[in-house]
């Protein structure tokens, strides 16, 4: 098994509440209210601008083989257009919730290796994959298909299996790691995934 299946089989319980969270069932099974979708992409936006500036960071301390093949860097907007957000978002501002989150990558990418700023990055680029995977065409005439057709488009795909492919050639051996490197690992990456349930449960409750 490969570091980075054995990271996503730690993450399957919080994954798993992420599939059946009421906000990723909505744009699965096309029932968001507007007021969510306002405040989902009102947040999102801010996420992904500050995301792109963390990405940055990491590929700093990647190998110069790793950030070469690096695919083209994803423009998340077409993802936000689906979401058929109103002026509205504008007036909103970043949640608490969204800052912790972002506090959290940039304290591990600042603070680790170049591994461990790669699983506080993972979480967010892996789940939506996976949410793309699992809920395109669950539901014929969605409005909200775009969504998911940007999640499991080949230049989303062909992003997350390199974020993959550069974990699992960085630690090859992970049954090896020191018992405390596996900690580190194991909590920066789970932590991720905890603020990816709460980003969707909060927009739930909107
Ligand atoms: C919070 C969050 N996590 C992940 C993604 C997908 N890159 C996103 N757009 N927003």
């Amino acid at each position: 098994m490969k570091f980075h299946n054995y990271l996503l089989k730690q993450a399957e319980p919080i994954l798993n509440d992420i599939y059946q969270s009421s906000f990723v069932k909505g744009i699965g099974f096309n029932n968001l209210s507007q007021q969510q979708r306002d405040y989902y992409v009102a947040q999102d936006s801010y996420y992904t601008d500050e995301f792109s500036h963390l990405f940055d960071l990491t590929i700093t301390k990647l190998t110069t083989e790793q950030q070469s093949t690096q695919p083209q860097t994803l423009d998340e907007t077409v993802a936000h257009d689906a979401l058929l957000a109103s002026p509205n978002m504008l007036n909103i501002p970043p949640d608490d919730h969204n800052l912790a989150y972002l506090d959290h990558m940039k304290t591990e990418i600042m603070s680790g290796d170049a591994t461990n700023a790669m699983l506080a990055l993972l979480p967010c680029t892996e789940s939506y994959h996976l949410i793309g995977k699992r809920y395109l065409n669950t539901t014929a005439h969605n409005t909200y298909s775009p969504w998911l057709e940007y999640y499991t488009s080949s230049a989303y795909q062909d992003f997350t299996q390199w974020s993959w492919q550069v974990i699992d050639a960085q630690i090859p051996d992970w049954q090896k790691l020191p018992v405390n490197d596996q900690k580190r690992y194991l909590n920066t990456y789970l932590t991720s995934y905890q603020f990816e349930l709460s980003f969707w449960e909060h927009a739930a409750q909107q």
